[in-house]
C-alpha cells in the first residue's frame, strides 16, 4: 500500500511517496515514507506584509537578537510592546485559510509570541533567581484569536506544539542545496539565544529535527511488515526486510540522539525551557488561562512543548504493541497522543489497530513455528527484539538526559510537558525492559538460540532495570514523590 505513490491507508489517511511540497491545499504536516514525520516541505520562513508587526515583534523579541544585542525578554518588555503594537489581525488570517502550510506559519508564529507573552515573567523572575512565581494568565485578544483560528484551521490545540511550531516547524537551510545536514540547520524562532546556531536553545531544537529526518524508511519499514502479513502466505524474508529497515533507522535515530551531549549544554536547558512550559500541571497557571474573545472565556489548560509529541517512539510502541502498566502515568503518556498533527495521530492509531488485527507480534515472535522455517523465524525474534531494544535505548538516553539536563539543575516537579519529573519517564522505561525479559523468557532465554548479541543485551537489561529502580526511588525519597515505577 505505501509504495505506490499516496496510497489510501484508511480513508482521509495517506502514506505519501512524493510530498508534493508545492501543494497548499494539503495539510504541512503529512506522513510520508521519504520525510517521515517532518513537514511535506521546508517551514515557511516569511509571512505575507499583513503581518509585518508580528515578524518585527519576533525578531526583537529573544533574549539575545540576531545581531547579538538583548531583545525584547531580556528587560521584560514584550509585554508592553504587544499591548502597544500589535492589533488583532484574525481578518487577515482568514485571506490565507486555503493555503495550509502558510496558516502553519502563522501559527508556529503566534504560539512562540503567546508563550512569551504568558511566561515573560516567569523569566524575568527565574533570572533572578526566585523560581517562576505565576505567569500572566489572560491572552489578550490580539493573540488569543489568531493562535486560535491558525490552530482550528491545522488541526492543532491552540499554544504551542512539538510538531506544528516549537520543533519541527522552526528550522531553515542556510543553502537549500545541502538540504537537511545538521550544519546547514538554523531556527526561524527562538526564545533565549536560539538564533545563534552555537547555542544551547538551537542545539536542543535542532537535534530533534535531525533525528526525526530519519522517520521516512522507519515509516517505509512498518508499512512493509503491514503489508506482508496482510497477504494470504506473508512472505517471511519480505517481512524481515522489513524489520531491518525498522532497525537501521533506529539506530541512526540513536546515533543522532547521542551529539545532544555537544551541542547542547545539561545547564543551559532551564534557563531557555521556561518559555516552552504548558498550562496544564504547572505551578505558573494556577487558574489556567482565560483566551479573550475566544469561545464562553473559561480558563483553557494545555500541555506544554514537549519531545514526548514526537511519533517516532509512539510509532513503536504501537507497532511492537509494547505494553503499558495500567497507572496515571500511562493516562498522561495517551494525552500526549493528541498533541500532533491530525495525520501523525491517525496513522498511529491505523498502525496500533492493525498490528493487534493481523498479529504482527505473534508473526514476528512466531512461537509455534515449525523446524522447516528455522532460520527465517529466528532471524524475525533477533530483529524484533533488537528493535524493542532500541526503544529502550532511545528511552534510557533519555532518562539520561532528564537526570542531567534537569534533576540536577532545578526541584521543579513537573517537566514542559506537564508529566511528574522523576517518575514519568521510568514508567515507560521499566515497561519497555519488561517486555524485553518476556520476550527472550519465552524462548527460554540463553537456550533461545537467539545469538550472542542478544544475550548481551539482555544482560545490560538485567543491570538497568535494577540500577532504575534504585535510582528513581532515591530520587523520590528524597524529593517526597510517590514511587510508582
Ligand atoms: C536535553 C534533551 C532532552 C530533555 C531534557 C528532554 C526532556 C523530556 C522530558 C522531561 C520528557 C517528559 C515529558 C514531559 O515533557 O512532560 C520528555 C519526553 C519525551 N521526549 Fe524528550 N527531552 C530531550 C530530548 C529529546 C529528543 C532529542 C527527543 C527526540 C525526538 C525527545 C523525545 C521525547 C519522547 C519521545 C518523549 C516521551 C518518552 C516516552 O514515551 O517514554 N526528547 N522529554
Amino acid at each position: 500500500m505505501a509504495t505506490q505513490e499516496a496510497s489510501q491507508v484508511k480513508r482521509d489517511l495517506e502514506v505519501l511517496t512524493d510530498t508534493r511540497p508545492d501543494d497548499v491545499s494539503l495539510p504541512a504536516f503529512m506522513v510520508s515514507t521519504t520525510r517521515g514525520f517532518l513537514p511535506r516541505m521546508e517551514p515557511i520562513v516569511d509571512l505575507p506584509s499583513e503581518f509585518d508587526v508580528v515578524e518585527s515583534l519576533l525578531t526583537r523579541m529573544p533574549v539575545k537578537t540576531l545581531s547579538g544585542a538583548p531583545g525584547l525578554l531580556a528587560s521584560g518588555a514584550l509585554g508592553d510592546a504587544v499591548h502597544d503594537e500589535l492589533s488583532d489581525l484574525t481578518d487577515q488570517v482568514e485571506k490565507y485559510k486555503d493555503n495550509l502550510p502558510l496558516v502553519n506559519a502563522l501559527y508556529r508564529d503566534y504560539s512562540f509570541l503567546a508563550s512569551a507573552y504568558l511566561l515573560e515573567p516567569c523569566h524575568m523572575k527565574f533570572v533572578k533567581g526566585e523560581g517562576y512565581g505565576l505567569a500572566r494568565e489572560v491572552l489578550p485578544v490580539q493573540l488569543a484569536r489568531p493562535i486560535a483560528r491558525c490552530a482550528e484551521l491545522c488541526g492543532f490545540k491552540p499554544f504551542m506544539e512539538y510538531a506544528g511550531s516549537y520543533a519541527l516547524f522552526n528550522y531553515r537551510l542556510v543553502d537549500p542545496a545541502l538540504g537537511l545536514e545538521y550544519s546547514n540547520l538554523r531556527l526561524i524562532r527562538a526564545f533565549e539565544h536560539g538564533l545563534d546556531p552555537s547555542s544551547s536553545e538551537a542545539g536542543f531544537v535542532l537535534t530533534h529535527v535531525a533525528m526525526v529526518k530519519h522517520s521516512g524508511p522507519l515509516i517505509s519499514g512498518v508499512t512493509t511488515c503491514l503489508r506482508t502479513i496482510s497477504e494470504p502466505s506473508p512472505d517471511r524474508r519480505v517481512f524481515n526486510s522489513g524489520l531491518q529497515e525498522i532497525l537501521t533507522a533506529l539506530r541512526q535515530v540513536n546515533t543522532v540522539m547521542e551529539t545532544m551531549w555537544s551541542v547542547s549544554k545539561p545547564r543551559s536547558y532551564t534557563s531557555f525551557r521556561t518559555f516552552i512550559f504548558g498550562i496544564t500541571s504547572q505551578s505558573m497557571f494556577p487558574n489556567g488561562v482565560i483566551y479573550e474573545g475566544v469561545g464562553d472565556g473559561s480558563p483553557q489548560h494545555f500541555r506544554g512543548e514537549s519531545g514526548a509529541n514526537d511519533s517516532m517512539i509512539p510509532l513503536m510502541d504501537n507497532f511492537c504493541q509494547i505494553g503499558m502498566p495500567d497507572t496515571p502515568l500511562t493516562e498522561i503518556l495517551k494525552d500526549f497522543r493528541s498533541y500532533r498533527p491530525g495525520d501523525h495521530r491517525q496513522f498511529l492509531e491505523w498502525v496500533k489497530e492493525e498490528s493487534i488485527d493481523r498479529g504482527v507480534r505473534e508473526f514476528a515472535l512466531a512461537s509455534n513455528a515449525t523446524d522447516e522455517d528455522r532460520e527465517p523465524v529466528l532471524e524475525s525474534r533477533r530483529l524484533w527484539l533488537k528493535i524493542v531494544n532500541q526503544v529502550r535505548d532511545f528511552r534510557w538516553r533519555h532518562w539520561c538526559f532528564a537526570r542531567e539536563y534537569i534533576l540536577k539543575q532545578t526541584s521543579h516537579p513537573t517537566a514542559t510537558g506537564g508529566s511528574p519529573i522523576v517518575t514519568w519517564l521510568p514508567n515507560q522505561l521499566q515497561a519497555v525492559m519488561e517486555d524485553m525479559v518476556e520476550i527472550y523468557d519465552s524462548f527460554g532465554g540463553k537456550t533461545g538460540n537467539l545469538g550472542a548479541e542478544c544475550d548481551d543485551i539482555m544482560d545490560l537489561v538485567e543491570r538497568q532495570r535494577d540500577g532504575l529502580r534504585k535510582e528513581v526511588r532515591k530520587y523520590c525519597a528524597e524529593r517526597g514523590v510517590p514511587d510508582h515505577a
